[in-house]
């Protein structure tokens, strides 16, 4: 039969404040995250970003505890996976790839070679589908996969997204459920779902399917959740100057506020472990602004993290991969691809088609950029919000 692996892939996030500038690093080395339509640009920009905005975001992972929890949950979800694969008849090791910091995927598929496992499910624990999350982590695997051929002898299948499956919704609702419960008024309260934004370009040029998978999902738990509560579904943690997806959190919570909304429950929904987002942006930020809009009473629903009804629907997604027919990396990866105008501007998934022209000019104006920001600390990059 064989031996079976499960991998489990996931952003990854700076254990210590020291970490929080390679971290970054890492991420805006990712074309992937920031679309260069010229590769030799990446690396300096993502040094230049990751430099100057480590600061700010160092000060955001003190305020919850000097780094990011989410190795340890990762860790915890890897092993309780573990054991419940174990229960259910269908041993397998599970290991963890982030993308961003460590464990790196690298790493992980290091150690899945030494353990000569044989079937290999992967699995990214983000539940809808991205360009910028679960896609970027296949592509680095397909690359990997192409780089070292002793990959070959490994039959493994792909879990693209699994926003849909019951025992998350069920899980899902069931948070919820226990928050709402808390309110005098629980029919009345209004449940708010704040999902991971993305640009809006990824969407509409590039194919990403995530705004449609996130809609979905946020309706499917409503559905679960069987309640008459009212609902909004808005998108956080937007960087940088170009427009994401609307309408964005806080301004969907000044709207609420200004409706004479008070009570609220945020529902974190792109992600299933805790990590800066909630417990910094949501838990201080937005708890702030929803203070200051008149909502007084705001609650946040907690991220799954070994939720035993979670832990079990990924058992689950695990074992029906198994029996189902393989989904190769090729094929997750593949994204639709509309022509504009002009060819320069053509849009491909990651790096675009590098044109001379743009070359020079983006080198004179990213020239200006770097040496308006470090003569005055106040440059354009502080002004689009990248800084
Ligand atoms: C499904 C979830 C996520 C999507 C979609 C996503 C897209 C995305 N993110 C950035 C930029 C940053 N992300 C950062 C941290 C971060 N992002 C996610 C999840 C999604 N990102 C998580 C879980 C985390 C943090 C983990 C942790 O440490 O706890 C950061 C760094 C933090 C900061 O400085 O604010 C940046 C920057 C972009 C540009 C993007 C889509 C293109
Ligand atoms: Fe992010
Ligand atoms: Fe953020």
């Amino acid at each position: 039969m064989g031996r079976t692996g499960v991998l489990l892939l996931n952003l990854g996030g700076p254990d210590q404040l020291e970490d929080v500038r390679p971290f970054l690093f890492n991420l805006f080395s990712d074309p992937e995250i920031i679309r260069l339509p010229f590769p030799w640009l990446q690396k300096p920009l993502a040094w230049f970003i990751s430099t100057m905005r480590a600061k700010k975001s160092q000060e955001n992972y003190r305020q919850i505890g000097g780094g990011s929890p989410l190795r340890q949950i990762t860790e915890a979800q890897a092993q309780a996976l573990e054991a419940h694969l174990q229960q259910k008849g269908q041993p397998a090791r599970v290991y963890i790839g982030m993308r961003y910091w460590h464990p790196f995927t690298e790493e992980a598929i290091a150690r899945i070679k030494r353990d000569r496992i044989d079937r290999l499910v992967i699995l990214p624990l983000y539940p809808q589908f991205s360009i910028s999350t679960s896609g970027s982590s296949f592509r680095l695997m397909e690359k990997i996969w192409q780089e070292d051929p002793l990959l070959n002898r490994i039959d493994y299948t792909v879990i693209r997204s699994w926003y849909e499956q019951t025992g998350y919704l069920q899980a899902m609702a069931d948070l919820i459920a226990q928050e709402l419960d808390r309110f005098p008024n629980r029919d009345e309260v209004t449940v708010f779902f704040s999902a991971h934004g993305v640009p809006v370009s990824y969407v509409e040029e590039a194919g990403d399917p995530y705004q449609k998978e996130i809609e979905e999902c946020s309706a499917l738990i409503m559905q679960n959740l069987n309640r008459p509560n009212p609902h909004v579904l808005a998108y956080q943690s937007r960087v940088g100057p170009v427009e994401w997806l609307k309408p964005y959190t806080e301004d969907a919570i000044e709207q609420l506020g200004a409706e004479g909304v008070q009570d609220l429950v945020v529902v974190p929904i792109s992600f299933v472990s805790e990590h800066i987002e909630t417990l910094e942006e949501i838990d201080i930020e937005y708890r702030e602004l929803a203070e200051e809009a008149g909502i007084h009473n705001f609650r946040r629903v907690p991220a799954l993290n070994t939720h035993p009804v979670f832990i079990d629907a990924l058992a689950d997604l695990v074992i029906n991969a198994l029996n189902s027919p393989s989904v190769k990396l090729a094929e997750v990866t593949q994204m639709k691809k509309k022509v504009k105008m002009y060819p320069q501007e053509r849009w491909e998934w990651g790096l675009t088609t590098s044109a001379e022209v743009w070359n020079g000019r983006v080198a004179m104006i990213a020239l200006i950029a770097l040496l308006l920001e470090l003569i005055s600390g106040q440059g354009p990059l502080h002004l689009v919000g990248l800084l």
